[in-house]
């Protein structure tokens, strides 16, 4: 009985946040004197699940700034590509290019921040507890270089303002993200397997739904496998503030 009230009691401080940090989204004023708060929304998925597009759908809204993820600048550190070096060498190049996306990542978490919503595309968390933790234990990173990383992280985390008030996880299944990457035609993605996928799935799920690494944030769960134009009826569902706008 005691653990059936617990858990109603977390589900409805669970909705009470996602739904303050939504009405933040639309413009509503937030804290007890009406100021208004900041607030940072990540936005986590597969590759190919949909993150960009829908950060493209809300980078529309007058109260919303949206910073995609730094792919370029891991396509290019003066003329060098990273992301396929990565893709085509993982264990030669994953702490150099996990070592960049955390700067990246770091970058973007504590940039100035001027509207009332920041909606980043993924985390530096994602990067650690799902691209790390994936190159580690499939045995492309050694143990030194992940200890490594994760002193760093570590550190990051406890001298570095990295706030996040919610994650937006898009739930895809593998079979989906793998079609979408095949249409997006990425070159460095040419070659990525389904297994690939699969693997990065189940650590998603393990961090955001079955909490295996710590979570820095409530998560609300998205289904992404609608088509796009589906996929707007998804956001308002959950987000009925955002598309109404300030009252
Ligand atoms: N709901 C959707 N239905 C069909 N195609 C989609 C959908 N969302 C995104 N796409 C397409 O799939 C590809 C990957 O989408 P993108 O938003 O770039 O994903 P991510 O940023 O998560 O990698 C793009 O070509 C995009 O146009
Ligand atoms: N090895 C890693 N690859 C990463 C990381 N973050 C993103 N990526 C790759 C995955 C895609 O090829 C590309 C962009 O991601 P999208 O999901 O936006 O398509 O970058 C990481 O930390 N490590």
């Amino acid at each position: 009985m005691f653990s059936s009230w617990r858990k109603t009691t977390n589900l409805l401080n669970l909705q009470k946040q996602v739904k303050g940090i939504m009405n933040a989204i639309s413009g509503h004023h937030f804290g007890t004197d009406g100021k208004t708060e900041k607030h940072t929304v990540c936005v986590e998925g597969n590759i190919g699940s949909g993150k960009t597009t829908l950060l493209e759908y809300f980078s529309t809204y007058p109260y919303t700034e949206v910073t995609k993820e730094p792919v370029e600048k891991w396509r290019n550190i003066k003329g060098m590509n990273a992301l396929e070096y990565m893709y085509k060498d993982a264990s030669r190049w994953g702490l150099t290019f996990q070592t960049y996306v955390q700067l990246t990542m770091l970058q973007i978490h504590t940039q100035p921040q001027v509207k009332r919503v920041k909606m980043m595309e993924r985390s530096i968390y994602s990067a650690k507890y799902c691209f790390v933790e994936n190159l580690y234990q499939s045995g492309k990173m050694p143990e030194i270089e992940y200890t490594v990383l994760t002193e760093w992280f570590d550190f990051l985390l406890k001298t570095q303002d990295i706030k996040v008030d919610l994650i937006v996880y898009l739930k895809t299944k593998p079979e989906t993200d793998l079609r979408r990457i095949k249409e997006r035609c990425r070159p460095e993605e040419k070659q990525i397997p389904l297994e690939y996928l699969e693997t990065l799935h189940n650590l998603h799920e393990d961090w955001l739904i079955k909490k295996k690494f710590p979570l820095p944030a409530p998560v609300l769960v998205l289904n992404g496998e609608y088509e796009k134009e589906e996929m707007i009826k998804e956001y308002e569902s959950y987000t009925p503030h955002i598309l109404r706008g300030p009252a």
